[in-house]
């Protein structure tokens, strides 16, 4: 029998195709003791033996290795970088929505650490070299080199000069001798921050006497007493809150009284805002009894996923709150996902305002080094709660107990590039893996979350009534077709206009609402209808009246606004449709007193500026806040009376079997921002669709007729909750490439169903189709959709694994780009 062999199995980081795979190397002798799985090492690749970085995701041991194996060089961290609960997730990534193993490892970890860690060793005492015992000559071999180096290396260029596969072992060593120092820089960009920091180097009881010994160094006694208090104080708050020089304090130094060092800081991205406290509500009866029933499972340690369907306002936050304050006392921690951070500050504040420090906030708009220190915050067990947008579900705390979704309904959720991972779905295999409770939280549940609810696949808790006194507000439907036959042929009703000017005279807010989804401004010919699209994209281009141009909102292509018709040369060429710009002039023109604001991408480009705009709202110095879809969630103002939602039904001709429910979603979510307060709210709802089942039950805040109509459509036309579906989109160049390679999918798909006894295929795949957005950037797009129709959906993933991804070289040419979406939101 022959020795034991010791295998590493990873994952190179690398994007290209032909290395996603689970590569083995075996591990030199010298590191069995430290290699452990998780850790990154730097393995020789390819026919070059180019060295690039893996991930090890199993260690295992053979008796025999029937060929060759390459040897891993040296390993990169001291401790796992990945837990095994995040290998675990990178192979269920990898398999539920067919990506790359990178690109599911780039899920889980901080960008920073994937593409620019470094590590750097500096020599700090040279003289020590000669010291080191004989017996020690790798020590001794490595700070000659490290010294031939100029005293400071990476880890990359030391082993290069000096291979020695454990490394790592003999430079911690070195560390600890405090020979040499280890920084982590992730590139030059983001390092880990440290800052200087004054502390006493002499004992208490001396202090006395070297105060009188000073003499009239007035200032530098003033700074031995402060630390003798504080012991430790960053060196520029010192010189801040003493108002002394640096001079005095650097000659206390050199008297070697006190000493200077560098401490790690971590980057706070909330330093400069503090939070009102938010006090503990009593909950209602309602509330308390969805808390209860929740509390009885995390008493128990039960793992459940609850939909929490809470009317606007019934005062869902506090549940949350309460709820993770509950997770705390069992020593577990939390995440709350929100739809986008920037659109949520109430949210936020309100769990600052509850529980103070101990918070990460993960979100878009972090700095990489900002990010990076979150990250390792909630990594290394300094806070308890992280709050974030989608890509929090990752948030790597070692001991889970809750994960909340608030407005779980909300598009955000679902990731638009690979993996195109859905937060909820993460998060129900972190509650298996982890045992933790799900929470998804909304006033508009999605159909397929609220059917799980229904079929008791999921706890269904029900709040039927707002927290406050407040009722729901009276929505008013006004039909805009009715409007235009009395000859009003502007965008705003003469309802919505005597409203306003009511609401003014009372001194109360209004909200006006713009849907912008399919209802965007663009310019038009009135006398041969020609529409301006971008020649890139198949798209309609968007007029922009601050910058007088028109502009691609897929590609960003610009254009002047032109003066005639670039089809029949007519000078009757119009901008058409509504931006919230045009409201705001005519708003503006009524009510010349008024105080406007507006928010929308283009006036809160500006970082903090959304928040600006928010917290004087809430101030009340701004009378009419218009806002599109940035202004339809979460905001909780008490004084806003009137809404008006000026399109509410733009969305529902959209080419996509979700939009009666998005629409519905959105009307009954703006309208729930009215009458939050002591007063009465309205609203007025303009359309014209007045008799469609989704502007009805919306306008009657009914959230089940709604979902029984829906529901009904959805099994008829075969659409989930009823079918699962999968969407392929291919892209290229040449159009008709594109429908070939998309065409000769489908038929083998056919093929195969096929020989499998499946003769449903026409119902099972729809398309090729070219996609709702037929060009983007000069490329065609096509997709196929495929249906769980009286067919296995494993089996149609398994059909579309084997073509496109396993054997994806065979069948797609170089030219043309796939990407397939499990269970896509859209399909347009
Ligand atoms: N138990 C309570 N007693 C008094 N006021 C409460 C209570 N619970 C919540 N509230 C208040 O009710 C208002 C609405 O609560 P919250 O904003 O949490 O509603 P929500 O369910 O999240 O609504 P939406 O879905 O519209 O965002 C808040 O001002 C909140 O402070
Ligand atoms: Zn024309
Ligand atoms: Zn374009």
């Amino acid at each position: 029998m022959g020795e034991k062999v010791y295998i590493a199995q990873v994952i190179v980081n690398n994007n290209s195709l032909q290395t996603d795979k689970i590569f083995d190397y075996t591990i030199p002798e010298s590191l069995l003791m430290t290699i452990q799985e998780g850790m990154r090492c730097m393995v020789p690749f390819g026919m070059g033996n180019k060295k690039l970085e893996a991930y090890i995701i199993k260690i295992k041991t053979e008796e025999e290795v029937k060929y060759r194996l390459k040897e891993i060089l040296y390993i990169i961290d001291e401790e796992p970088i990945l837990s095994r609960n995040q290998i675990k997730m990178i192979g269920w990534l990898k398999n539920k929505y067919l990506c790359r193993y990178i690109e599911a490892i780039q899920c889980v970890l901080p960008a920073g650490i994937i593409n620019k860690e470094r590590k750097t060793i500096s020599l700090l005492k040279e003289e020590w070299i000669e010291d080191i015992k004989e017996n020690s000559t790798k020590q001794k071999d490595i700070l000659q080199v490290l010294k031939a180096l100029g005293g400071k290396a990476t880890l990359e260029k030391l082993y290069n000069k000096l291979p020695i596969s454990n490394m790592n072992n003999i430079l911690k060593t070195l560390e600890k001798k405090g020979i040499i120092k280890i920084d982590y820089e992730i590139a030059t960009r983001v390092k880990i921050q440290t800052q200087q920091y004054v502390q006493l180097n002499i004992e208490e009881e001396v202090i006395e006497d070297i105060i009188v010994s000073l003499k009239n160094a007035s200032r530098q006694k003033e700074i031995l007493l402060f630390l003798k208090e504080h012991k430790i104080c960053p060196v520029k708050e010192l010189i801040d809150v003493l108002k002394v020089t640096r001079g005095s304090l650097n000659a206390l130094v050199n008297k070697g009284y006190l000493i200077i060092i560098d401490k790690e800081y971590k980057r706070d991205p909330f330093k400069n805002t503090t939070f009102e406290s938010f006090p503990k509500l009593e909950p209602n009866l309602q509330q308390q009894r969805a808390i209860e029933k929740i509390v009885s499972y995390i008493q128990k340690e039960k793992s459940n996923t609850f939909l929490l369907h809470g009317v606007t306002g019934s005062g869902k936050t506090e549940i949350y709150l309460q709820l993770i304050e509950e997770i705390l006392k069992k020593e577990k921690q939390g995440i709350i996902l929100v739809p986008e951070i920037a659109l949520t500050p109430q949210t936020i504040e309100r769990f600052y305002g509850r529980f103070g420090e101990g918070i990460a906030v993960l979100h878009s708009n972090l700095s990489e080094g900002e990010r990076f220190d979150e990250w390792r915050k909630i990594r290394e067990g300094k806070v308890n709660i992280a709050i974030g947008a989608r890509s929090a579900i990752f948030a790597p705390f070692r001991n889970l107990g809750m994960i909340i979704i608030d407005e779980e309904h909300e598009n955000t959720y679902k990731s638009e590039i690979s993996p195109k991972y859905h937060a909820i779905e993460v998060a129900d295999f972190r509650r298996r893996q982890e045992g933790a409770v799900v929470i998804l939280g909304s006033a508009t549940p999605s159909i397929e979350t609220y059917y799980k609810g229904e079929v008791g696949e999921i706890t269904l808790l029900t709040l039927a009534e707002r927290a406050t006194v407040s009722a729901l507000p009276e929505v008013e439907v006004v039909d805009m077709r009715q409007e235009l036959d009395k000859g009003n042929k502007g965008i705003l009703s003469h309802r919505l206009f005597s409203l306003i000017d009511k609401n003014l005279e009372r001194k109360k807010q209004t909200i006006l609402f713009l849907n912008r989804r399919g209802y965007a401004t663009f310019i038009s010919c009135r006398q041969c209808g020609y529409v301006i699209k971008c020649r890139h994209c198949d798209i309609t281009m968007i007029y922009h009246k601050n910058m007088k141009n028109l502009q691609c909102h897929y590609c960003g292509e610009k254009k002047e606004e032109p003066k005639h018709c670039p089809s029949c040369s007519s000078t009757h060429i119009n901008y058409f449709g509504t931006g919230t710009q045009k409201i705001q002039d005519l708003i503006g023109e009524h009510f010349p007193n008024a105080v406007i604001a507006r928010m929308d991408m283009d006036s809160t480009s500006i970082k903090g500026s959304h928040k600006k705009i928010l917290n004087s709202f809430k101030k009340q110095e701004i009378d009419i806040l218009i806002g599109t879809q940035m202004i339809s969630k979460g905001l909780d103002f008490p004084n806003v009376t009137l809404v008006g939602i000026i399109s509410g039904d733009a969305s529902l001709n959209l080419p996509d079997f979700r939009a009666s429910e998005k629409t519905f979603q959105l009307v009954t979510q703006v309208a729930g921002r009215a009458g939050r307060g002591l007063e009465e709210g309205r609203v007025i709802l303009q359309t014209y669709n007045p008799d469609h089942y989704s502007i009805c039950a919306a306008a009657q805040h009914d959230y089940n007729r709604f979902y029984k109509e829906e529901l009904e459509l959805r099994k008829e036309f075969a659409y989930p909750p009823f079918v699962q579906l999968i969407n392929i989109n291919f892209s290229g160049k040449k159009s008709e490439d594109v429908y070939t390679v998309a065409e000769k999918i489908s038929n083998n798909i056919k093929y195969i169903l096929k020989g499998k006894g499946y003769n449903n295929y026409e119902e099972i795949i729809l398309g090729p189709n070219p996609a709702m957005i037929a060009k983007v950037k000069e490329r065609y797009r096509f997709q196929i959709l495929l249906k769980d129709y009286n067919v296995p959906y494993s089996l149609l993933k398994a059909i579309v694994k084997y073509l496109l991804i396993d054997n994806r070289q065979k069948f797609i040419p170089q030219a043309i780009s796939i990407s397939v979406d499990i269970n896509p939101s859209y399909i347009m």
